[in-house]
């Protein structure tokens, strides 16, 4: 088994009968940022579930940092920062609470903070820019401001394996490049980064690696070898077509604005940027 994450060949069902993951193998070494990329329904959500102890495997092995998932979960190996949608934002918890959760696991049966899990607060706040708002309600904060609490209660439980659903969704670009700056470095620290993400421009801009579902896995590997055209149809169907943003006019040669854009029935699908995959990694 592999210190990362090393997923072999899993199915998992819901309750109700239905599959919604079927023979998906894949493996993701320590420090890399893995985009998580397939249609809705594909089974994004359903393998961070699997990650994560909440489904059983009906078949197949899944493997973090070298023991299973019950042995990541009993070491707070793994960390979740979920959708907005998820969260309960009346329920009225400070922000400092919020990320005081990722230290839980560490505690001792009555949950009494002591200095160290206090420290470790105050260094994932102000690794995510949030220090200053560390007494405001949960709900009282932005919407690229509440993702930043929960990548901070992933630092402050440090997690080694961090798993991002839909983590720009209604970010703005300012916030997106200080989150994809704080995944580099978490990458850097030797993590595992699981980012699920509808994002497709920006994949090959932050992401080393990709794993693309589709009620399994189709492709996993690097980016350059796995985000292709090719894959991406696989994973996304429709029919790729070229186009040049704004016309010639609107842009010069040296910022060619073009893009190619899988079409369904003439519904744009997806957006697969090129600028994005010419770029310097750093
Ligand atoms: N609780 C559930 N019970 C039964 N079926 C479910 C449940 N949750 C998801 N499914 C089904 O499992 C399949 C995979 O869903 P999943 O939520 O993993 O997709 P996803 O890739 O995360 O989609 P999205 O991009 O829309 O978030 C879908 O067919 C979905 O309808």
């Amino acid at each position: 088994m592999s210190d990362g994450i090393d997923v072999k060949n899993l199915t998992v069902a819901y309750r109700n009968g239905v599959t919604a993951l079927r023979d998906a193998s894949f493996t993701v070494p320590q420090g890399s940022v893995t985009a998580l990329v397939g249609v809705n329904g594909a089974g994004k959500s359903t393998l961070f579930k699997a990650l994560m102890g909440l489904l059983p495997h009906a078949a197949g092995q899944v493997g973090i940092m070298g023991g299973t998932v019950e042995q990541a979960l009993a070491r707070n190996l793994v960390a979740y920062v979920p959708q907005a949608e998820e969260v309960d934002w009346s329920f009225p918890v400070l922000v400092q609470d919020v990320v005081m959760m990722g230290r839980y696991g560490h505690m001792g049966f009555f949950r009494r903070p002591r200095p160290q899990d206090r420290q470790a607060v105050d260094t994932a706040l102000a690794r995510v820019g949030m220090a200053d708002f560390r007494h405001r309600q949960i709900g009282e904060l932005s919407g690229g401001q509440k993702k930043r609490v929960f990548l901070a209660r992933a630092i402050a439980q440090d997690a080694r394996v961090i798993l991002l659903d839909e983590p720009f969704t209604g970010v703005d670009v300012k916030t997106e490049e200080a989150i994809i700056a704080l995944l580099k470095a978490m990458r850097d620290e030797g993590r595992v980064m699981l980012v699920s993400t509808h994002d497709l421009g920006s994949v090959p801009e932050y992401c080393d690696r990709v794993v693309m579902v589709k009620g399994t896995v189709l492709a996993s590997g690097p980016t350059g070898t796995t985000f292709t055209p090719e894959n991406l149809k696989r994973a996304f169907g429709g029919v790729l077509r070229h186009f040049v943003l704004g016309g010639a006019a609107l842009h010069d040669d040296a910022d060619q604005r073009s893009v190619d854009v899988f079409t369904d029935d003439e519904r744009p699908l997806v957006f697969y940027d090129h600028r994005a995959r010419t770029r310097d990694p750093e």
